[in-house]
C-alpha cells in the first residue's frame, strides 16, 4: 500500500485550510456540511465548480478568497456577486483552485476532467482527499508517481473502508481485497429485462443518493469496474487478488482478507460524510458520527456473486486495467461518452456497455508516460465511442 499510509496525527491545534473542487455537487456539498461542523479545525479557502450559481452562497458562507468557475458566462455573474473575491474562469479554473497550496484539497469533480486538478494538488504538496476516482484511473502511473507516500487519501466509500481495514497492518499479510457492490437498481434482472429500462429507472439507486453519472455507473456496474482499478492503483494489489461481491444493503463498505484467513470489514450506514470527514483528518477520527448502526435491532447483511454475464463492466474494466497504459483511460472515456448520451436519451441502457466493449476492442494500447499521451488516447476513445453511437 504505497499511497494511503498514516501521516503524523494532528495534535488538534491549528486549522487545516481546505480547497474544494466540485463544490456544488453531491460530494462537494457534503464536504461543506462536514467542514461547517468543525469551525475550529477547518478553514475553506477556495472553491471551484462548473457553472452553478450555488457557489455564490457557498463562497459567502465560508468567506473564501478564491473561486474557480469553468464556464466563462456563468463566471461573469458569479464575479459580480462576489466583490473582493478572486474569480478565475475557463478550463484551468479548477486546477488553479486545486493548486492553491491548501493543506487539503478535496477533488469532488465528476469525470476525467478531474485529472488536472488532481495533478495540481499533488504538485502543490497538498493532501489530496480523492473522490474523483476517474483522475486516478486515467492518470494511472502518472498520478501514482506524482504522489508522495501519504498524500492521497481515498474518499470513495469502498477505498476508505479498505484503508481503514489495512490501518496498522503489514502489506505482506494481505491476501485479498474484497470490494462490495450494491448491485444497483437492476440487481437480479436478466439482460433481456434490461432492454427497456429508462433513465429514471437507472437513476433510482437503492442505497446511495449521488450525482447522475456515478448513479448510472452503479446501474451498469461500471462504477465497480472503475473501483477495482482504483483499488489496484491505491493499494498496489494485483487484479488476481481483488474480488467484487454484491452486498445489497451497502453497510459493509469493503473487506480485507489476511493470509491467516481473517477477514476485516468496515461497516456503517451508507453516508458519505463519514469517509469525507475521515479523509480531511486521516488518520485521525473526529468525534462526530453522521449516522450509526443500530445493533439492537435485527440486521440482514447478505452477499451474493456478481452476475458477470448480465453486467460485464467489471470484467471489461479489469481487462483494461491488466492491459495498462492508455487502456483504462479509453475504458473511462468511452463510458463517459456513452453515459452522457444515455442521460440525454440518445442511447439505450445496454448500449452503454456495448459501446464501451467495442471502443476497448478497437483501442490501440499505448504507454501512458505523459498527461498529453493520456489526453490523446482519451480523445481518440471519445471519437470512437461517439462514432459507434452514431452508427447504432
Ligand atoms: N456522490 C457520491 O456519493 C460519490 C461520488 N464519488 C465520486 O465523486 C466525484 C463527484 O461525484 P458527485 O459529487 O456525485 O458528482 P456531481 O455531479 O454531484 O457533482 C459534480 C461537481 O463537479 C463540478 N464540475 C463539473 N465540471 C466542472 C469543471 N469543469 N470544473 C470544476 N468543477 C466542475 C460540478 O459543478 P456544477 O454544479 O457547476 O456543474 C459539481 O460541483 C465523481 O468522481 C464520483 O465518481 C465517489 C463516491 C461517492
Ligand atoms: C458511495 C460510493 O462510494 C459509491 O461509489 C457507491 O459505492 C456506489 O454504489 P455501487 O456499489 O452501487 O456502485
Ligand atoms: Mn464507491
Amino acid at each position: 500500500m504505497s499511497h494511503v499510509v498514516p501521516s503524523t496525527p494532528s495534535d488538534g491545534s491549528g486549522k487545516r485550510t481546505v480547497a474544494l473542487v466540485g463544490a456544488t455537487g453531491s460530494i462537494g456539498t457534503q464536504t461543506l456540511d462536514v467542514v461547517e461542523r468543525w469551525p475550529d479545525r477547518f478553514e475553506v479557502v477556495a472553491l471551484a465548480c462548473g457553472r452553478s450559481s450555488d457557489v455564490i452562497e457557498q463562497a459567502r458562507r465560508f468567506g473564501v478568497s478564491l473561486v474557480g468557475v469553468a464556464d466563462r458566462d456563468a463566471a461573469r455573474e458569479i464575479r459580480e456577486a462576489l466583490p473582493g473575491v478572486e474569480v478565475v474562469d475557463g478550463p484551468d479554473a479548477a486546477a488553479i483552485v486545486a493548486g492553491c497550496g491548501a493543506d487539503v484539497v478535496v477533488n469532488g469533480m465528476v469525470g476525467s476532467i478531474g485529472l488536472s486538478p488532481t495533478m495540481a494538488a499533488l504538485r502543490a504538496g497538498s493532501r489530496l482527499a480523492l473522490a474523483n476516482k476517474e483522475s486516478l484511473i486515467v492518470g494511472g502511473q502518472l498520478v501514482h508517481d506524482a504522489a508522495a507516500p501519504d498524500q492521497v487519501v481515498p474518499v470513495d466509500s469502498e477505498h476508505s473502508a479498505i484503508a481503514q481495514c489495512l490501518r496498522g497492518g503489514r502489506a505482506e499479510e494481505v491476501a485479498r481485497l474484497v470490494v462490495t457492490a450494491s448491485g444497483g437498481p437492476f440487481r437480479g434482472r436478466t439482460r433481456d429485462q434490461l432492454k427497456t429500462v429508462t433513465v429514471d429507472d437507472a437513476l433510482a439507486h437503492p442505497t446511495w443518493d449521488m450525482g447522475a453519472v456515478i448513479t448510472i455507473n452503479s446501474a451498469t456496474l461500471a462504477n465497480k469496474g472503475l473501483e477495482v482499478i482504483e483499488a489496484h492503483l491505491l493499494f498496489d494489489i494485483d487484479y488476481d487478488r481483488i474480488d467484487v461481491v454484491v452486498h445489497p444493503q451497502s453497510i459493509v463498505h469493503s473487506m480485507v482478507e489476511f493470509v491467516d484467513g481473517a477477514t476485516v470489514a468496515k461497516l456503517s450506514p451508507p453516508d458519505m460524510r463519514l469517509p469525507i470527514q475521515l479523509a480531511l483528518t486521516w488518520p485521525e477520527r473526529l468525534a462526530f458520527a453522521p449516522t450509526t448502526m443500530d445493533w439492537t435491532t435485527a440486521q440482514d447483511l447478505t452477499f451474493e456473486p456478481l452476475d458477470d454475464d448480465t453486467f460485464p463492466m467489471v470484467r471489461l474494466a479489469v481487462q483494461a486495467g491488466r492491459a495498462g497504459g492508455t487502456a483504462p483511460a479509453a475504458f473511462n472515456a468511452a463510458n463517459e461518452v456513452a453515459v452522457e448520451t444515455f442521460l440525454q436519451r440518445g442511447l439505450d441502457f445496454l448500449g452503454i456497455t456495448e459501446v464501451v466493449a467495442a471502443t476497448l476492442e478497437s483501442h490501440d494500447v499505448q504507454t501512458a508516460e505523459s498527461v498529453e499521451q493520456v489526453l490523446a488516447a482519451e480523445a481518440d476513445a471519445r471519437r470512437t465511442a461517439a462514432e459507434l453511437i452514431r452508427r447504432r
